[in-house]
């Protein structure tokens, strides 16, 4: 072991507190005071270190973690661990470098450096050494036009996203700095700032300066001045944070200004499991106070933060050894972050909430009191959640089942997320329905038309009334409506007691799995990109998955005998293929006949069932391809139908044809569709009468055939994908295509399309989309059980009509074209962070 100077020379601090020793003696002791202080007593400054302090965090052994993955997802961005650089003033005031040399270990690291509206550097320098996002920290002063264009400045000089401080309509006493009377070196100031700005007293520039009477209209204001994504800092209480999330904050950073404000307030570390409660994930959520080690990133994580961020350390660094040291700062915060992930056998960010420990009995109360009334050094260990009473149950999340934790069942938080945060967006998101051909009134027609069928077939009123108010029969009460509909509409000859009417095709798919898959070796196959409703019913049930990755040309069956091979091999049963063969979601394509046979031939000869689910072949326009479970001699097919599409999606009502005779060990037989009921009365006993009432009126409006009942809702949708298919070509034809490198399918009905760009059209790509060219779309990496799809997306042209087609489509193109040059180094459009 080398010791402290031996001959490898002086060794680097092992931790941020030797950082800290070697800063205080470089930096002279009123700047030190400057720095380190806090305000009043400084209460609040050690309760910050002392609630980190206090946390003990449970370790996990055995859990085959392995490397832990640090990277973080903030609003659409990946940071290479969950912390950032907070923003604190004159940097120059430790380094002459100042913020370009923290910009520069900040970028080395992949962290994000938040700069303070008191860099001691123009925003421009910062800016040409950093290589990660920056960020502005705005403080808003009396004179607007002055914030207005710090604002500009910094947008125009790269940076991603504004920090509105929110905790200083004054600055805090600050007992050493009044002691020290302490003023700002020549040397120091303000570089983005007009001269009457350039004060040496920090203290006399905040009384002259700083805005006091500030409310929440100031959000406003700042959007109506900057595109970019507006976190707000300070936020101390449930009640602030909830007033931040109803002005439409991108971001929450739960702070205490580091001590220096009002002394006598909680740790940040305290409230934040308060203020999580209250943002829900509805923002990011970001902490800073107090944290001096990777521990400590790990509890604020666990408590319900995003990120962190750093203060006081970096400036440390950064007096120690310029941009040296604040990477070694850095690097030494994200190197015990990792151990401390490992040695708690937490191997992701996103699980970080099983590394504490559940909070002893008692202690949960505080977090749920009004912050000026917390008792205070609350909890010995902080509360994993809020309790709105004291002693309430408290769950562990690692203690629900893993789906739960599963991004797979989280897929389309940030789709929603972009949604709510740019309504004024054209979306080609939703997989919905068009709402132009519904009409409420038709409702009540429907269900009329029902009970006079069941007079006509002669039901008693007393009848009538059982069939529509009571417990229904568990495999449906439309049963026989249903099967005549599959003959005429689909040529599926089954009989009535061989369909089980479900909410949804979901719970068909959820029943199916159920009582298909009993054996631990038995595996799911699925068409890769694939409906995440199939891979997140069979997560439910602990299933194992295998992607089928689907070709240009669609599904090739002999792809599917290749993966029934290697799962073979492997010792494992391949059970079930699950595929949507005709105008697939989300990829739009269609099997031809001929593989359609295959595939059948395959199953037979592999003893494999298929699972088809076709829910958009009776809203799309021209003759239809047969139904796998048309061509089924053999009874492979379990089919699954939705009533979403062709009726409408309120309904809630979906069915699965299961013929397939099941014999037991004594020779006595039943259909699949009977152990499937059986079942259902365990999910949802029956699927709802009113629901079926209203899908056999419509069924019966149309003579009983659903390809009538369609006709104008077919045309309607081949109309909304020609229209799609004519926009992208016209503003994206051919020529400018190929020299672009991107590509679409044409599919022919359905309601998607696919996309290939030259660039990865991810969730910061989306963001981009959403908040520069106003269009919204999905990655197809979200259908994508393992890996793939990075650079092609879905476009869902199904809700929208003929004028928002056009519009968005020249909006798509824009934002196509914008990317492409950005992929290729031409431009960097603004807003990729947040
Ligand atoms: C010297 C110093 C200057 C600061 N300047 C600012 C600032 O300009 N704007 C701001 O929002 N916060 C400022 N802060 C607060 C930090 O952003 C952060 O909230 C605090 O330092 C976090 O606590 P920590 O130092 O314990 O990590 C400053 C903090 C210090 C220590």
């Amino acid at each position: 072991m080398t010791g402290p100077g031996s001959a490898a020379g002086p060794l680097r601090p092992v931790s941020l507190e030797e950082y800290a020793e070697a800063a205080r003696a470089r930096v002279e002791p009123a700047v030190w005071d400057f720095i380190e202080g806090g305000a009043g007593q400084e209460r609040t400054l050690t309760a910050n270190r002392l609630a980190f302090d206090q946390v003990r965090l449970r370790t996990r052994v055995l859990t085959g973690c392995g490397e832990p993955d640090l990277a973080t997802t903030v609003l659409g961005r990946t940071w290479a661990a969950p912390v950032a650089v907070a923003p604190v003033a004159y940097h120059t005031l430790v380094h002459p470098d100042g913020e370009t040399a923290t910009a520069r270990a900040a970028g080395a690291a992949g962290l994000p450096l938040v700069v303070s509206t008191f860099a001691g550097r123009t925003f421009e320098d910062i800016a040409a050494a950093a290589s990660s996002p920056l960020w502005l920290q705005v403080y808003c002063f009396r004179d607007r036009e002055t914030t207005r264009r710090v604002v500009e400045r910094a947008e125009r000089a790269g940076f991603e996203a504004l920090v509105l401080t929110v905790d200083t309509p004054r600055l805090g006493r600050r007992l050493r700095d009044l002691r020290n009377g302490f003023r700002l070196p020549d040397h120091v100031r303000p570089a983005n700032l007009p001269a009457e700005h350039a004060d040496a007293s920090p203290a006399d520039h905040g009384r002259t300066h700083l805005d006091p009477g500030l409310d929440w209209s100031v959000i406003s204001w700042l959007r109506s001045i900057s595109h970019l994504p507006v976190l707000v800092k300070g936020v101390m209480t449930a009640e602030d944070a909830d007033a931040a999330v109803a002005a439409g904050v991108d971001g929450v950073v739960v702070s205490n200004h580091g001590g220096r404000q009002l002394d006598g307030v909680p740790a940040s570390l305290d409230v934040l499991p308060e203020v999580a409660a209250a943002v829900r994930g509805r923002t990011a959520l970001l902490l800073d106070g107090g944290v001096r080690r990777g521990g400590d990133v790990l509890a604020a994580l666990a408590l319900g933060a995003d990120a962190v961020l750093l203060g006081r350390p970096v400036l440390h660094g950064l007096a120690v050894a310029g941009d040296e040291g604040v990477a070694g700062v850095l690097d030494l915060v994200t190197e015990e972050l990792a151990d401390a992930m490992a040695l708690t056998g937490t191997p992701s960010v996103a699980a970080a909430g099983a590394a504490l420990p559940a909070a002893p009995a008692g202690t949960v109360a505080s977090a749920a009191a009004p912050a000026h009334l917390t008792a205070p050094a609350p909890a010995p260990v902080p509360a994993p959640v809020p309790a709105a009473v004291p002693g309430a149950a408290v769950l562990r999340k690692e203690e629900l089942h893993g789906s739960v934790s599963d991004p797979l069942l989280d897929t389309m938080n940030f789709l929603n997320e972009i949604t709510g945060r740019f309504p004024g967006a054209v979306s080609f998101a939703p997989g919905r329905p068009y709402e132009g051909l519904f009409d409420t009134e038709e409702i009540f027609g429907h269900l009329r038309r029902y009970v006079d069928h069941l007079a006509a077939r002669g039901a008693s009123p007393g009848e009538i009334r059982t069939t529509m108010y009571q417990y229904g029969p568990t495999a449906g009460q439309i049963r026989e409506l249903i099967a005549d509909s599959l003959r005429a509409d689909e040529g599926i000859d089954v009989p009535p007691e061989s369909i089980v009417v479900t909410v949804g095709a979901q719970e068909a798919m959820l029943l199916t799995l159920r009582a298909l898959f009993a054996d631990p070796r038995d595996v799911l196959l699925v068409v890769s990109p694939c409906y995440v409703g199939i891979t997140g019913a069979a997560r439910l049930l602990d299933l194992r998955v295998r992607s089928v990755e689907e070709r240009e040309a669609g599904l090739d069956p002999a792809d599917v005998a290749a993966a029934v091979r290697a799962e073979r091999a492997a010792g494992r049963r391949p059970r079930a293929l699950y595929v949507v063969p005709d105008h697939s979601n989300p990829s739009g394509s269609t099997m031809t006949r001929r593989a359609r046979e295959e595939l059948l031939d395959l199953a037979a000869r592999h003893d494999l069932l298929i699972i088809e689910d076709s829910p958009y072949r009776l809203v799309s326009p021209g003759p239809q391809e047969p139904t796998l479970k048309s061509l089924d001699r053999e009874r492979r097919v379990v089919h699954l139908g939705s009533f979403a599409k062709s009726v409408f999606p309120g309904a809630r009502v979906g069915f699965a044809v299961a013929d397939q005779p099941v014999r037991d060990a004594t020779g006595s037989g039943s259909l699949l569709a009977d152990e499937l009921a059986k079942i259902k009365s365990m999910v949802t006993v029956n699927t709802p009468a009113l629901s079926q009432a209203a899908v056999a009126g419509a069924l019966l409006a149309s003579g009983g055939r659903l390809t009538e009942l369609n006709a104008l809702p077919a045309k309607h949708y081949g109309e909304a994908l020609r229209e799609t298919l004519d926009q992208l070509d016209r503003r994206l034809p051919e020529d400018r295509r190929r020299a672009l490198g991107v590509d679409w399918n044409r599919p022919s009905g359905g309601f998607f399309l696919t996309v290939r760009v030259p660039f990865p059209a991810g969730n910061d790509a989306l963001l981009r989309s959403a908040r520069n060219h106003g269009v919204i779309w999905t990655p197809m990496s979200y259908f994508h059980p393992e890996e793939g799809g990075d650079r092609s997306l879905r476009l869902s042209f199904s809700y929208l009509g003929q004028e928002e087609i056009r519009e968005g489509i020249a909006r798509f193109a824009a934002f196509v074209e914008a990317e492409a040059a950005r992929a290729a180094g031409g431009t960097t459009e603004a807003g990729g962070a947040a």
